[in-house]
């Protein structure tokens, strides 16, 4: 249960004592999503991110929703990807298939990998390509309000810089509006070469959530979820403001010590 849950702004807040907390209430997050979704419109299209996000899914693959969760409607992407071999270490790919996919009977050929034997360009346009092929058979949803692909739901981490996905602050990727996945190849946390999700399909997504952990991303939240943080250069987290979709910040209390009026004693 959040210790404290509440709306600031148009986001949610969702705040836990501690990260095991934190991961009961995001499974069942994810899992009521995946229900309605696949009630209204018979599949769920999921775009996952890399780092600690991944192993905070976790409970997803255990009981109950090994079992009541729908599986073979599930089709993954990936909002942000390293271009190395999907075996590397490295590879976003690799940590989601590991902690989490190789658990629960996913369909392989829903999986939607990029594809990891050509350039970072390449390799982002190729992603787009994948993308609007599957936004044409209806797999993944089209937004109301532009052309881009409304996922059901895009699952962000961010960084102690306030990144997420792989768009970083001051970074030209970051302005990117035409493309619906664009490439970086200086990447300021390594691995320098990624593709990565535009902030228009992000900010399209019928359900967007981010998830902080750890007092290291506690001055990014507050700066990303407060107004004071107008005055800041602008920072990927708090530019993700889905048009027409809700957003969700699961944070534990590190994370959300300095945003103000944080209330932990509920
Ligand atoms: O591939 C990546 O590097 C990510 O997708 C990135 O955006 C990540 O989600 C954040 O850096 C948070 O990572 P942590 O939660 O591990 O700090």
């Amino acid at each position: 249960m959040a210790l404290s849950e509440y709306k600031k702004d148009g986001r949610e807040l969702r705040i836990f004592e501690n990260a095991d907390e934190l991961s009961c209430n995001f499974a069942e997050y994810i899992a009521e999503l995946s229900e309605v979704s696949i009630k209204e419109r018979g599949v769920f299209a999921i775009a996952l991110s890399g780092g600690s996000l991944v192993k905070l899914m976790g409970k997803l693959s255990e009981a109950p929703y090994n079992k009541t969760v729908d599986w073979a409607k599930w089709y993954i992407f990936w909002a942000d990807e390293r271009v190395v071999a999907k075996s590397h270490a490295d590879s976003n790919y690799k940590l989601v298939k590991d902690g989490f996919l190789s658990k629960v009977p996913i369909i392989h050929s829903h999986m939607h990998s990029i594809n990891d034997s050509v350039t970072a360009e390449q390799a982002a346009e190729d992603y787009e390509f994948v993308i609007r092929q599957l936004v044409k058979t209806r797999v993944i949803s089209v937004s109301e309000i532009n052309d881009c692909p409304k996922f059901d739901l895009i699952l962000l981490g961010m960084g102690p810089d306030g990144h997420v996905a792989s768009l970083f602050p001051n970074h030209p990727a970051f302005s990117e509006k035409e493309q619906w996945v664009t490439f970086i190849t200086d990447s300021p946390k390594a691995p320098p070469e990624r593709i990565t999700f535009t902030l228009p399909v992000i900010n399209s997504a019928a359900n967007v959530a981010v998830v902080a952990t750890g007092a290291n991303k506690a001055e990014a939240a507050h700066v990303a979820i407060d107004s004071a943080g107008a005055d800041y250069p602008a920072l990927p987290a708090k530019m993700v403001r889905p048009i027409n979709g809700e957003l969700v910040w699961f944070l534990d209390i590190a994370a959300a010590s300095k945003i103000e009026g944080a209330n932990f004693s509920a």
